[in-house]
C-alpha cells in the first residue's frame, strides 16, 4: 500500500490548519486591541472561529451576578432563544463541569455522551453527522471565571486536538478582555460614585444660610436649625462640643445669618492667651497702664462693636474676667485696663467650650449666675464619630480643596473612605481636614491608599497617646524649644513649658489653625516615625515634615534632638 498520498494529505491538512490557526490568533488579537467594548472583541472572535476553524455556535458563559449560575453572554450563530436557554448550575452538564474542575472537556459525539444536555441547541437543529463538543476554562489566574465552548462535525480533516490548543489560546483571549472590562467597570462605578459625593458635597456648600456647613447627619440639621431660630435675636448662644467638632464655624454661621453679618466678626480663644495679657486683649488698655503700654489700645470688645464676639474656650477665664464679662452682658459697658470710664459696647457675645461648665459650677471655678446668663440657649455639636455619613461627605470635600490647594488631582483608592468611616476621631473635623491634607500630600501617582491613610493614622495615634500622658513629664521628654513663640506656636502651646499652669488640651488632640502639628515634647520613639517619613519621600526632608505635620524647623530639631544622622536625608 502507497501511504505517501495520505502522508501527503495530512501534511497539507496540518499546514492548512497552522495558516488558520494563525489568521485567527492575528485578527482576534487586532479585535482585543482596537475594540471599544468586550461584546465586540468576543463575538468577533466567535465569529472567526466559525468562519476560519469550523468551529460554531461558539459560546462564552460567565457566572450571572445574581446567583452564580452560567448564562451565555457572548455567542455567534445561536438564535436569542437558545442564547436565553443555555443556563448551567455550576457542575451541571458539560459546560457546568468544566467552569467547576477548570479542565477542559472534549466530547468527540454529543449522542453518545449522557452528561451533555441538550440545553440550548436542540438535537435536530445540529448536523445530522456526528458533532462534537469542545469546552474549555476562562482562567483568570488560578480561579475560572467562565467556559468557552463550540461545537464542530468530528469528522473532518484538522484535528480535535488541533481545536482543542486553539481555544485554550483563545479563552486567555477572553480572559484578559473580561478581566480588563471588570477594573474598567470597577473603576468607573468608583469614579462615578466619588463623583457623585463630589456633587454632593458642592451642592452642599453652596447650600443657602449653611455657610459651608458640611453634613447631613441628624445632629448637623438639628444645630443648623436652631441656629437659624436664634440667628436674628439678641440671645446669648453656648456651643458645647470636643475640640474640632466646629464650634467656630457654627459661631460664624451664626453671625452671618443674623442683622449683624456687615458688621465685624471677632473671635477670640480664652485658653490661647496668657491670664496676665488676656484682659488687655478683651478689654483694651489705656496709655501707661502697665510698661510698655505707650498709647491705648481697643481690645476684641469694641473692635467687634455692632457685631459679633466669639469667647472660644470661655471656661478657661478666670473669675476676675467672669465678673467683667458678666457686667458686659448686664449693662452692655466695658472699662479699658487702666481707664475709668465706661464705654458702651453693643456685640453679641457668642462662646463656647469643650468643658463641662455644670461641673465647673460644682467645683466653684464657675460663676452661676455667668453660667446661667450664656447658657440662655446651649447649641451642643457632638463629634465626628456620631455623625453617621458626614465622614465621607467631609472627606469629599476636604479632599476636593487640598487637590486645589496644591494644585493635584488626587482621588481615594478602594477601601480608603470605609476606613476613614471606622476611625474614631478624637480631633473630629479639624483632625479629618489634616489626615486628608496629608494624605494628598504624601500620596503617589495620584492615589491615597489605605496604607498612606494607615500610615497617618498610626502617627495620630502615636501623638494622641503621647498628648494623653504628656501632661506629665517623663524621664526622657525635653521641652524642644526654650520659648515656643520662636517656633511659631501659639502661647497655649508655649505656655506648657513655662511657669504657668498648663492648659487643658480638649480631648488631646489640639491642632492649630495653621494646620501643623502643635507643640509637643521631643520622644525617642518619634525616631521611626521621622524615619519612615524620610523613606517614604525619599529623603525630601520638606516633604516629610509635612507628613507629619510639623514644620521643616520642627522637623529638623527633632532629628538634631534625637541624634539622628543628618544625612538621612538627600535634601
Ligand atoms: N460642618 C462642617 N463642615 C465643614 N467644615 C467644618 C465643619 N465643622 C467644622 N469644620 C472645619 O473644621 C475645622 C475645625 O472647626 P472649628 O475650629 O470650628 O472647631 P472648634 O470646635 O471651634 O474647635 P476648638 O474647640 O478646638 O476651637 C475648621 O477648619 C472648620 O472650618
Amino acid at each position: 500500500m502507497d501511504y505517501s498520498t495520505d502522508v501527503n494529505v495530512n501534511k497539507n491538512a496540518e499546514s492548512d490548519a497552522g495558516a488558520s490557526d494563525l489568521t485567527v490568533l492575528h485578527e482576534s488579537a487586532k479585535l482585543i486591541g482596537q475594540s471599544a467594548t468586550p461584546e465586540i472583541a468576543i463575538s468577533g472572535t466567535l465569529r472567526l472561529m466559525s468562519q476560519m476553524l469550523g468551529l460554531n455556535r461558539g459560546r462564552v458563559l460567565l457566572p450571572s451576578a445574581i446567583n452564580d449560575n452560567l448564562q451565555i453572554r457572548y455567542s455567534y450563530g445561536l438564535r436569542d432563544e437558545e442564547r436565553r436557554l443555555g443556563i448551567y448550575k455550576i457542575g451541571e452538564g458539560i459546560t457546568g463541569s468544566v467552569m467547576k474542575s477548570g479542565q477542559p472537556a472534549v466530547i468527540q459525539n454529543i449522542d453518545e455522551e449522557q452528561n451533555y444536555l441538550f440545553r440550548a441547541v436542540d438535537r435536530e437543529t445540529l448536523p445530522d453527522d456526528v458533532v462534537a463538543f469542545i469546552a474549555v476554562p476562562i482562567m483568570d489566574g488560578n480561579s475560572t471565571i467562565g467556559v468557552l465552548a463550540a461545537h464542530r462535525l468530528r469528522m473532518r480533516p484538522r484535528a480535535i486536538d488541533s481545536d482543542l490548543m486553539i481555544l485554550r489560546i483563545l479563552s486567555t483571549f477572553i480572559a484578559q478582555i473580561i478581566s480588563i472590562n471588570n477594573l474598567i467597570k470597577e473603576r468607573t462605578s468608583y469614579l462615578q460614585e466619588e463623583n457623585r459625593e463630589l456633587k454632593d458635597a458642592l451642592q452642599n456648600k453652596s447650600g443657602e444660610n449653611n455657610h459651608g456647613i458640611l453634613g447631613e447627619s441628624q445632629a448637623v440639621r438639628d444645630a443648623l436649625r436652631q441656629i437659624s431660630r436664634v440667628a436674628d435675636t439678641v440671645v446669648t448662644v453656648l456651643l458645647t462640643g470636643e475640640s474640632g467638632t466646629g464650634k467656630e464655624r457654627f459661631s460664624q454661621v451664626l453671625h452671618l445669618n443674623s442683622s449683624r453679618r456687615d458688621q465685624p466678626f471677632v473671635a477670640i480663644n480664652c485658653a490661647a492667651i496668657p491670664e496676665q495679657l488676656l484682659e488687655s486683649e478683651l478689654f483694651g488698655h489705656e496709655r501707661g497702664a502697665f510698661t510698655g503700654a505707650s498709647a491705648s489700645k481697643k481690645g476684641k470688645i469694641e473692635l467687634a462693636s455692632g457685631g459679633t464676639l466669639f469667647l472660644d474656650e470661655i471656661g478657661d477665664l478666670n473669675m476676675e474676667l467672669q465678673s467683667k464679662l458678666l457686667r458686659i452682658l448686664e449693662n452692655q459697658v466695658i472699662q479699658r485696663v487702666g481707664g475709668v470710664k465706661d464705654i458702651p459696647v453693643d456685640v453679641r457675645i457668642i462662646t463656647a467650650t469643650h468643658k463641662n461648665l455644670q461641673e465647673a459650677v460644682n467645683k466653684g471655678t464657675f460663676r452661676l449666675d455667668l453660667f446661667y446668663r450664656l447658657n440662655v440657649f446651649p447649641i451642643h455639636l457632638p463629634p465626628l464619630r456620631e455623625r453617621a455619613g458626614d465622614v465621607r461627605i467631609l472627606a469629599s470635600h476636604f479632599l476636593l480643596s487640598a487637590n486645589t490647594e496644591y494644585s493635584r488631582y488626587t482621588v481615594f483608592d478602594k477601601g480608603v473612605m470605609e476606613r476613614l468611616e471606622t476611625y474614631n476621631w478624637p480631633g473630629n473635623i479639624r483632625q479629618l481636614e489634616n489626615v486628608i491634607k496629608r494624605s494628598v500630600l504624601i500620596s503617589l501617582e495620584g492615589i491615597i491608599t489605605v496604607t498612606d491613610i494607615e500610615m497617618i493614622l498610626r502617627q495620630e495615634s502615636a501623638i494622641n497617646e503621647h498628648l494623653e500622658a504628656g501632661q506629665s513629664s517623663d524621664a526622657f521628654s525635653l521641652p524642644a524649644f526654650s520659648a515656643g513663640q520662636s517656633e511659631g506656636l501659639s502661647p497655649v502651646q508655649s505656655r506648657a513649658h513655662t511657669s504657668l499652669p498648663p492648659v487643658p488640651q480638649p480631648q488631646s488632640t489640639a491642632y492649630s489653625s495653621t494646620q501643623n502639628r502643635p507643640y509637643s515634647w521631643v520622644r525617642k520613639d518619634e525616631a521611626e516615625a521621622i524615619e519612615e517619613a524620610l523613606k517614604h519621600t525619599g529623603g525630601n526632608k520638606t516633604r516629610a515634615a509635612a507628613i507629619l505635620g510639623m514644620t521643616p524647623r520642627q522637623f529638623r530639631y527633632r532629628i538634631e534632638k534625637l541624634g539622628l544622622p543628618m544625612n538621612l536625608s538627600r535634601e
